[in-house]
């Protein structure tokens, strides 16, 4: 089934709005949607609410207004969320007491070519967070994200702080499945010649709301 443009196969954030408690708004009626097989880049300016808009989208933040949907349906509470959320400091997101295995198999355990297409050695697995590099533990991160439900992928600065090698790799793997899979990819970057080069469409935070 082609799932494409004018389907209402997506994701999307309707009409969001935000705020820490009685704080000020972060921002207010934003609209965006993300179609399956589709790469959206999202940059603008620093403190906009970018990465509070992907945590509300992931599931780790309640919108103050608005909602989120799939495919026009309220997300599930429980289970296994098809949004994945992966962030720049990949040691944040692991367990640190936990070995890498621990982590995997919370999740799900994934098979071998993703693990080869990230150039993940699977002797890394027995190893704890801290004994790989960033770059390593960010494939790992993605990797993990990568799970059979996933159908939508948040990447925030995930490649910021690779080298231009690294990243390259990484985004040619994202590319490559997310077409296979038809997930949808939102990529928040301030790195503008990045974005261009991966994205089907641009969105500018600062002209939404
Ligand atoms: N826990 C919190 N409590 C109160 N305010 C917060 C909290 N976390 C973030 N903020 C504020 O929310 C605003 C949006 O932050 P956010 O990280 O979403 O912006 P951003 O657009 O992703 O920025 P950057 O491009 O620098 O990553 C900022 O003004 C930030 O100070």
């Amino acid at each position: 089934m082609h799932r494409g443009v004018g389907s209402s196969y997506k994701l999307e954030a309707n009409d969001v709005g935000f705020r820490y408690g009685k704080g000020p708004w972060i921002f207010r009626n934003v609209d965006i949607n993300v179609r399956p097989g589709e790469v959206v880049g999202l940059f603008g300016p620093s403190g906009l609410g970018k990465t509070t808009l992907a945590r509300i989208i992931a599931g780790y933040e309640k919108p103050t207004d608005g909602s989120i949907k799939i495919d026009n349906k309220p997300i599930p509470l429980r289970g296994y969320h098809p949004v994945q959320l992966v962030w720049q400091n990949p040691e944040k997101a692991v367990n640190p007491r936990w070995r890498l295995e621990k982590t995997l198999r919370e999740g799900w355990w994934p098979d071998d070519h993703i693990l080869a297409d990230l150039k993940i050695d699977k002797s890394w697995l027995k190893r704890w967070p801290n004994e790989l590099s960033g770059g390593e533990l960010q494939r790992f991160c993605l990797a993990r994200a990568l799970g059979p439900d996933t159908r939508y992928l948040i990447a925030d600065e995930m490649t910021t702080m690779l080298d231009a090698v690294t990243q390259a790799q990484i985004w040619d793997v994202i590319l490559k499945t997310s077409e296979e899979r038809q997930i949808g990819v939102l990529a928040i970057s301030h790195d503008l010649p990045l974005l261009k080069r991966i994205s089907n469409r641009m969105i500018d935070f600062s002209e939404l709301g």
